[in-house]
């Protein structure tokens, strides 16, 4: 008799300005995985087979040792020592996320992967101990811990001790080698340690909603780090610590008070580094305000960019236009869209 489930994982905004690696806000729209385990049918390539719609759907790779989500599933399912999918898996994955664009598309794919191979060896880990398997691949925890949460939520990662330390910190071509299936050593890869991740869930006022504009090309979370500096000054440091542990809290308040949190969003740790990326940033960061355009609440970079993210509670068409206006004096076209936080995260559906 053939198993099949759904999973469903949202896409997310890291950092809310001043919360570089520690905030993170589940958002409307939702990878999705229709799986079907079917044992009646055999001859299908390492158990898996993989049908794509949506973003990525010309690019992104369909072998299970290839593609990020069935890579992850793999990792969790050998540490349990499952070598492969069972016969025969078939994964159909829906992906409205746009890649590289700063929504956690990578996050979402870590999350739905780690949720796959729960759901096929049905080891009834639980959410945390999920987000441990997560952590071992997405190694800073904003996303990750959004998407699988749900909501608006801080975390951080727990202090390890040296030999745990040495586990996590293992290099990731070992969590995830490339092609996973194809060096298969029949080693048992390096689990991760436990509660390497601890987090909580804020509250969010409901009439604050998120407007992603979306540039039209993709910028990759390691290169949009690669320009981030090793040290910061104790004055940035400070700067943003202020602004983070107003916004949390001020983001809550009903109704919300829009110069406090436009004030609050203000980061001096990755946006200003990150100008050199994305045309336009900051005077676009800067030409939006709660002055010239009522209803705006605050705005930064969504994650690692180059979408930007306005929360506002009404005038969402005037602000987002004029935000496209300006990424398109700079040659930079962009979609935009009104969202909602997902404030269940992931989500399996038997
Ligand atoms: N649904 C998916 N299936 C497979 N791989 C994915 C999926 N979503 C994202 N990825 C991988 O993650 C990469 C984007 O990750 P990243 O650079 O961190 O940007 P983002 O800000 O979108 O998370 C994609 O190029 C792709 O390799
Ligand atoms: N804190 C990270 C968040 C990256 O988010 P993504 O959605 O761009 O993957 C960073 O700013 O680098």
């Amino acid at each position: 008799m053939p198993r099949s489930f759904t999973i469903k994982v949202p896409c997310s905004s890291a950092n809310i300005g001043p919360g570089f690696d520690v905030v993170g806000l589940a958002l409307s729209i939702w990878l999705e995985l229709r799986v079907t385990v079917d044992e009646t049918v055999s001859g299908v390539s390492q158990n898996c087979e993989i049908t794509y719609e949506g973003e990525g759907a010309k690019d992104l790779p369909r072998e299970a040792d290839s593609n990020l989500i069935t890579r992850t599933a793999l990792y969790v399912l050998k540490c349990h020592d499952i070598r492969s999918f069972p016969a025969t898996t078939f994964v159909h994955i829906i992906n409205p996320i746009p890649l590289g664009r700063g929504l956690g598309s990578s996050g979402a794919a870590v999350v739905a992967g780690v949720m796959l191979a729960n759901a096929i060896g049905r080891f009834g880990l639980s959410r945390e101990r999920m987000m441990d398997y997560c952590l071992m691949i997405e190694r800073h925890p904003d996303n990750v811990t959004a998407a699988m949460m749900g909501g608006f939520v801080g975390s951080y990662l727990r202090e390890l001790d040296p030999i745990d330390m040495e586990r996590k910190e293992i290099p990731l071509s070992e969590v995830l080698p490339e092609p996973a299936g194809g060096l298969d050593t029949g080693l048992r890869p390096p689990e991760p340690p436990y509660g390497i991740g601890h987090h909580i869930k804020f509250g969010w006022a409901k009439e604050v909603k998120a407007i992603a504009i979306i540039p039209n090309f993709e910028l990759s979370t390691a290169n949009s780090r690669s320009v981030l500096p090793k040290t910061y000054t104790a004055k940035d440091m400070i700067f943003n610590l202020q602004r983070l542990a107003v916004l949390t809290t001020a983001l809550t308040r009903s109704p919300p008070d829009a110069d406090l949190i436009y004030q609050a969003m203000q980061d001096k740790v990755h946006q200003p580094y990150r100008k050199t990326l994305i045309p336009g940033l900051t005077e676009i960061l800067a030409s939006v305000t709660p002055k010239s355009h009522p209803g705006l609440l605050g705005i930064c970079l969504s994650g690692a960019g180059p979408t930007i993210l306005a929360l506002a509670t009404h005038n969402f068409d005037t602000i987002a236009t004029e935000i496209l206006a300006r990424f398109s004096k700079e040659g930079v076209e962009c979609a935009w869209k009104v969202l909602e936080p997902a404030y269940n995260g992931a989500e399996h559906i038997e």
